[in-house]
């Protein structure tokens, strides 16, 4: 039997993957919240639903076993008898302000069968449907001024960012906005309670009990010893130094990261909206990313001389940097929308460089980014297309859609 983690590339033949129904929780959001819950629009549930069922169709249709993180928590909360302790963990990070409100809903959500209590929990509670005992004025008349007690999770289907597997383990990340901070708790409750994971010697490089930010959009397995993780919105360098040292220092198989220093901005807020392997030797790029000359700044740390250090070195030639790291002739970048300013620009907001490898040169795209659809098959990559209207609504693509949990080792070259 494989360990329950087992991720060494980002191309090796996908076999296992954790997925998100999106749920109601995406018809939970309104335009006054939207943007703080990180949307651009409200997404058609039933539409949104029908992609996403085709977007798992596609990777069951080329072998991959899809499993669902809303299953799993539930399952895990069973094996784990650990109900009563998830709510009381998960309303300590929902900003209740008083203690009846706080009973109120611990009392509401334990009401539930376990299932049905995980997918309340990702939807959002509403305050018309939790009954508060309090003589308060404060507790009881709050329905006019916002309508929840506990937000709606609508990110929650983008499983690539709370968590990220590495090797024959993960890191389970503190979010860089609290509108995803409690995405990670589901992740933690798996690894420690599900049986297919929990007591199966998982490494946990580091945990979300951090202060500094850190998301799996920006963390990629270029090979067993490399790492390739975005310094952007949502990861700090700070997080990036503390993991690699974890690392270094505990006998991973890694061996380098390259910190690439990408823009702070929305519409590239990980490495992967930008940035993501799609063969051997070739990888898309979004040209905005790119300084004049092409140079992109990376930092490349290593283990450094002492234990809990590390060794960096500043360079800009990302191109050659990575032909190295992965010892390939010759490397190819594949600009989003062929370069061109507006399509490149037009296909990068949807995602056109999230691509979602499940093997060698076979990627998993969203079809509205027919430019660069065509320029990755001229490539020689072959591209499986899937419906995109409303998936692209929460801006992230097949990669950030999807943690693999389990691929296959790249054969010897
Ligand atoms: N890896 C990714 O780029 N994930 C997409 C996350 C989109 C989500 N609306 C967010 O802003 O966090």
């Amino acid at each position: 039997m494989t360990t329950p983690i087992h991720v060494m590339s980002e191309i090796g033949k996908l076999k296992t993957v954790l997925l998100k129904r999106p749920g109601k929780e995406v018809e939970n959001l309104t335009p006054e919240i939207m943007e703080r819950l990180l949307f651009d629009d409200i997404p058609h549930l039933s539409v949104i639903q029908k992609e996403h069922d085709a977007f798992a169709q596609a990777l069951i249709d080329r072998g991959v076993e899809v499993l669902y993180l809303e299953k799993l928590s539930a399952e895990a909360i069973d094996a784990g008898n650990y109900k009563e302790k998830f709510v009381e963990r998960i309303l300590d990070e929902s900003n209740l302000e008083t203690k009846p409100v706080r009973e109120g809903l611990k009392k509401y959500l334990l009401s539930f069968d376990t299932q049905e209590m995980v997918d309340v929990i990702m939807a959002g509670v509403r305050k018309k449907d939790v009954t508060i005992e309090s003589n308060h004025l404060s507790d009881i008349s709050e329905e006019e001024v916002y309508p929840f007690f506990m937000d709606p999770m609508p990110n929650l289907y983008f499983t690539r960012d709370p968590a990220a597997a590495m090797g024959d383990g993960l890191t389970i990340n503190h979010m860089a906005f609290e509108a995803r901070n409690r995405e990670s708790l589901f992740m933690e409750v798996i690894m420690d309670h599900h049986p297919r994971f929990a007591g199966q010697d998982v490494s946990v490089w580091r945990d979300r009990n951090h202060t500094s930010r850190i998301e799996g959009g920006d963390e990629l397995i270029l090979n067993d010893k490399v790492l390739a993780i975005g310094i952007s919105q949502r990861t700090s360098a700070k997080a990036i130094e503390d993991l690699a040292i974890e690392l270094f220092d505990n006998n991973s198989n890694f061996e380098k990261v390259l910190a690439i220093k990408i823009p702070n901005v929305r519409a590239m807020m990980h490495l992967d909206t930008v940035f993501t392997m799609v063969d051997y030797d070739k990888f898309t790029i979004h040209p905005g990313i790119q300084k004049n000359n092409g140079e992109v700044d990376t930092y490349i740390l290593e283990k450094g001389e002492k234990p809990g250090t590390v060794k960096i070195t500043h360079r800009s030639d990302l191109q050659e940097i990575l032909r190295e790291a992965l010892d390939v002739p010759k490397l190819t970048l594949i600009p989003c929308g062929g370069g061109d300013a507006i399509i490149a620009a037009r296909e990068q907001w949807n995602d056109g460089s999230n691509t979602l490898a499940i093997a060698p040169g076979v990627v998993v795209t969203y079809d509205r980014n027919y430019v660069s659809n065509d320029l990755l098959r001229r490539h020689g990559i072959e591209v499986i297309e899937v419906a995109s209207s409303e998936l692209s609504r929460g801006r992230g693509g097949p990669r950030c859609m999807s943690m693999p949990l389990v691929r296959e080792d790249l054969p010897a070259r």
